[in-house]
């Protein structure tokens, strides 16, 4: 099966176990209890921390993908790794049964027409807060990324949260092939009644607090719920939440590849706060400069974006190049 198997569905299912490899690591990093936590930011700059579980788990991804895929072009969130003793992967089974539904062009997809963006630890500010606060109930906001873009748009993403319940889940998805690993609310406010909207605990800024206000004023956001990682509100999207609103900069292509193949697969949508796509082509900027904008499948998006007043929209190319 998997001889005869299209590179897509190879790279997809690899990346499925790699992606549960990883959470282990973060898993046994985090049993250590010496996370060797360095700050990336700049002066000036909010805090940026990586932990040695980002470092390793970044190693792992990368080397055990690039040992499938020696053509791939692979971009991760962190310069700096940690090796750690090469495993042997296995493949997602279920992936290699998905192939029947591809379409010709997925079909057609070779190595070095694609662009892998990893990252290997989403919500490294909540790691760092769970540790300082014993909280380990935060745990639960961390996932591994891997989305994969053809001709610049997300075309399938793997979202593993090592921290559910007691075994952690993978969820993933193909264009066109629907999602998989979770089940998407289809209803209105489900399961709240209400429109619940989330937003970063850790980058609150006047820009993402504008945007949350005009929201609620035109009855687009009943409530707000400040949660960590770009990975942890999707799936939170996905499970009943109305939107994903980050009107600001900082967020990057490796946080929103793989969320937003998986969206995009349950009917939802994501771009930046102006409604534009937000592309994922090798040589382009890794900031997303025009903030994050994830609706649910049930909700209009354009809604939302024209509900952010244009002065936030126009403001945002500044704050990205203080980024
Ligand atoms: N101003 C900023 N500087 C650096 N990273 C930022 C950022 N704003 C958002 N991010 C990144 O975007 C992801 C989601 O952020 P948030 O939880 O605030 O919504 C996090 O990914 P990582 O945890 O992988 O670094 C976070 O670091
Ligand atoms: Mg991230
Ligand atoms: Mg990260
Ligand atoms: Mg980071």
């Amino acid at each position: 099966m998997w001889n005869r198997a299209c590179f897509l569905t190879r790279l997809v299912a690899s990346s499925v176990r790699v992606s549960e490899t990883a959470g282990g690591i973060i898993k046994s990093v985090m049993a250590g209890g010496d996370l060797k936590i360095v700050d990336k930011s700049e002066f000036g700059e909010p805090s940026d921390p990586q932990t040695e579980a980002d470092r390793r788990a970044q190693f792992c991804i990368v080397q055990s993908l690039q040992k499938h895929f020696s053509q791939l072009n692979i971009i991760g969130e962190e310069d700096i790794t940690s090796a750690v003793p090469d495993v042997e992967l296995g493949y997602s089974l279920d992936v290699l049964r998905t192939e029947a539904q591809f379409s010709d062009d997925l079909r057609a997809i070779k190595e070095d027409d694609v662009v892998v963006w990893v990252d290997p630890l989403d919500g490294t500010s909540e790691v760092a807060l769970a540790v300082k606060n014993k909280n380990a109930a935060l745990l639960e906001q961390v996932t591994v990324l891997i989305g994969i873009a053809y001709k610049g748009r997300p075309v399938a993403g793997v979202i593993h949260q090592p921290y559910f319940q007691e075994s952690g889940r993978t969820i993933w998805a193909i264009q066109g092939c629907g999602v998989h690993g979770v089940t998407p609310a289809t209803g209105l406010g489900a399961p709240t009644g209400s429109k619940v909207v989330v937003t970063t605990r850790s980058h609150l800024s006047e820009s993402v607090t504008g945007a949350l206000d005009a929201l609620k004023q035109r009855g687009l956001a009943d409530s707000v719920e400040k949660v960590g990682g770009a990975g942890y509100k999707v799936l939170k999207v996905l499970e009943g939440c109305a939107a994903y609103v980050f009107a600001s900069a900082g967020c990057k292509k490796w946080d929103t590849c793989a969320v937003e193949a998986v969206l995009a697969a349950a009917g939802g949508r994501l771009s930046d706060v102006s409604g534009r796509d937000i592309r994922y082509e090798p040589s382009v900027q890794k900031n997303n400069t025009g903030g994050v904008l994830a609706t649910a499948p049930w909700v209009t998006h354009q809604e939302y974006v024209d509900s952010i007043p244009q002065s936030l929209k126009n403001a945002l190319p500044e704050i990205a190049a203080k980024n």
